[in-house]
């Protein structure tokens, strides 16, 4: 089953086409990545496949209903590029207050706050407050907060930006983790060596998805070695 499909989705930004027409879909029980070029529109699409900016065409379907729609939004797990947190809160006060927008007692929160601190190795500083917080922290809470109350859905914009690799690959397992779970994941990247690590890869460029397979199949596909090699010979070609 789908939990994301998007049909030919077209969005302008005045005269600029940042997304010409974009097909595209997320299974569940797949991690599917979603590389670009700065500035290819990775946030723009994920925005508007969730309603936050408005499509100029075109259509996106979360969890089987049409976009805009805003029940759909407490059942995924959505962590932005720039975080979105309460600085005067401390870490602890914010997994509590989006914790219980989702739905979750007080119980569950408690336990599922313990597990996503692990996941991410905020524990010991869960009663700072946000604003004591490096950038790094903030990613890792802003990911933290995704993961509450199990969503069958995941959307992460550049996840593991300020995160060292220790913890990037404790957080990876997590999400496989929950891949194997039947959660679908979808996650933008500028980081290639995770490229290699999604189950598809959808390579976004001129505002179209170009290619969409196994980073295995793609560097067979191309005859390169990586994904950054793959990336790169995309963009020659496209520029040809
Ligand atoms: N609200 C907006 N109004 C006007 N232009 C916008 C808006 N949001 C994005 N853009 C433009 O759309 C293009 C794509 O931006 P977007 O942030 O989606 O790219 P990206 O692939 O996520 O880049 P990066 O990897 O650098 O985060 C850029 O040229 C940007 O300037």
């Amino acid at each position: 089953m789908n939990q994301i499909t998007i049909h030919n989705l077209r969005k302008q930004f005045g005269n600029q086409v940042v997304l010409a027409d974009v097909n595209m879909t997320v299974p569940s029980g797949k991690i599917v990545g979603l590389i670009g070029p700065s500035g290819a529109g990775k946030s723009t699409l994920i925005k508007t496949t969730l309603g936050m900016e408005k499509a100029t065409a075109g259509e996106a379907l979360v969890l089987q209903t049409t976009m805009p729609n805003r029940k759909i939004l407490g059942r995924i797990g959505y962590m932005a590029q720039s975080d979105a947190l309460y600085e005067s809160l401390t870490a602890r006060e914010n997994l509590v207050f989006f914790g219980k927008m989702r739905g979750l007692n007080h119980q569950t929160l408690a336990t599922q706050i313990q597990q996503a601190a692990t996941t991410v190795a905020l524990t010991a500083d869960l009663d700072k407050p946000v604003s004591d917080f490096s950038g790094g922290m903030k990613r890792r809470l802003s990911l933290a907060i995704a993961l509450l109350g199990n969503p069958e859905l995941l959307i992460l914009d550049e996840p593991t930006v300020g995160i060292d690799p220790a913890l990037r690959h404790q957080i990876w397992a997590e999400l496989e983790r929950r891949r194997d779970q039947g959660t679908g994941i979808l996650v933008t990247t500028h980081v290639m060596d995770e490229a290699e690590l999604v189950d598809e890869v959808n390579l976004l460029m001129q505002g179209r998805i170009i290619a969409t397979d196994s980073p295995q199949n793609l560097k067979q596909q191309y005859q390169v070695d990586s994904i950054e090699a793959v990336f790169l010979a995309a963009e020659h070609t496209l520029e040809d």
